[in-house]
């Protein structure tokens, strides 16, 4: 018979699927309801050693010294598929990495030259709801910053909420809603290393200003300015989608566009001090109509990424250019 726990501390939650990432740490019992793992009180979630680690891994291996990171979102791998002089790195083979359990997220950190620019791409992210506490999930970002980035490219795929948004429109992101934060749960719970950042950082900026209108100016020289809007992300624990009440108090609380990535890697990035440029593709409508029959699904949104992903390379592409001057 399986040995029942002997206090809360002892619980772990389920591995995620592929690969085998380090054992979870113990658990404390009562958190938010997507909180897997909280550290314990005066321990560091991934400390700059354990960072070092990872980020020295690939040092040693790459001959590229990138400033500039990019995560791509679900189906958005191929952003970087056209990368001069790659070097890729499959997440199972660098030290104290996770691993991507997610359709459409590859599980590689790839090097290259994207336009001329030296950058560090995570084909593949981690979400909460693959079994990673948000830490985890942001722990990429600080081995971008350890290996040299300072400004980050952050995309996702998204549902759009703003009626105005249509399926292949980009939304720039100019400001979060951090859902699972308001229950306490962020990726800086624990220790706070001051190797990173501050106890306490500031959020107000959390989405340059500068590189929105870059960014702006680049959607121009594209001559995209018509599916491309600007607007509020909202971020959920997911996996499941939202009921059409939460997608009508989400458009109440102001939010355009609905995932379940990005914020934990934003806050992260702005913790230790990174320009963020971010953006999401909207892969599906919200279905905000009680009577509609249709519901959301990954399928399409791996496949409204695909149909868009000309677009998003050069938007990228264009945007590190700039970000690089
Ligand atoms: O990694 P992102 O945020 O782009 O992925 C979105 C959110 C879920 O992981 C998935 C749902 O279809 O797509
Ligand atoms: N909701 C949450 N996450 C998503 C969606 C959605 O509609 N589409 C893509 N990621």
């Amino acid at each position: 018979m399986a040995a029942e726990p002997a206090s809360d501390l002892e619980f772990r939650a389920a591995e995620p699927e592929k690969g085998s990432p380090r054992p979870l740490r113990a658990l404390a019992s009562g958190g938010g309801s997507m909180c897997l793992e909280h550290t314990l009180p005066g321990e560091a979630a991934f400390d700059y050693n354990t960072i070092s680690i990872s980020a020295n891994y690939l040092l040693e291996r790459t001959k590229h010294r990138p400033a500039i990171g990019i995560v791509c979102g679900s189906g958005l791998g191929s952003l970087v598929d056209h990368l001069k002089e790659r070097e890729a790195f499959p997440y199972e083979k660098i030290p104290n990495f996770p691993v991507s359990t997610v359709a459409g997220h590859d599980g590689q950190v790839v090097f290259g030259l994207l336009n001329g620019v030296p950058v560090m791409c995570m084909k593949g992210r981690f979400h909460s709801y693959e079994g990673y506490p948000l830490w985890k999930t942001a722990m990429p970002i600080r081995v971008m910053k350890l290996v040299g980035v300072n400004s980050v490219i952050v995309t996702n795929a998204a549902g759009g909420i703003n009626d105005k948004y249509h399926v292949g429109d980009v939304m720039l992101i100019k400001d979060h809603i951090n859902i699972p934060g308001f229950a306490g749960n962020s990726p800086l719970v624990g220790k706070n290393d001051e190797n990173f950042g501050p106890r306490f950082p500031g959020m107000s900026n959390a989405y340059d200003k500068q590189l929105r209108q870059e960014a702006k100016s680049v959607v121009k020289e594209m001559g995209i300015e018509e599916s491309v809007h600007e607007g509020v992300y909202v971020m959920l624990g997911g996996p499941s989608y939202e009921t059409v009440a939460e997608l009508r108090l989400l458009r109440l609380l102001g939010a355009d566009a609905v995932g379940m990535s990005t914020v934990a890697e934003v806050v992260v990035a702005r913790h230790c001090g990174m320009r963020v440029f971010a953006f999401s593709l909207v892969t599906n409508k919200c279905i905000m109509e009680w009577d509609s029959d249709e519901e959301a699904n990954h399928e399409e949104v791996i496949a409204a990424a695909n149909a868009r992903k000309h677009h998003l390379q050069e938007l990228v592409g264009r945007m590190a250019a700039r970000m690089a001057q």
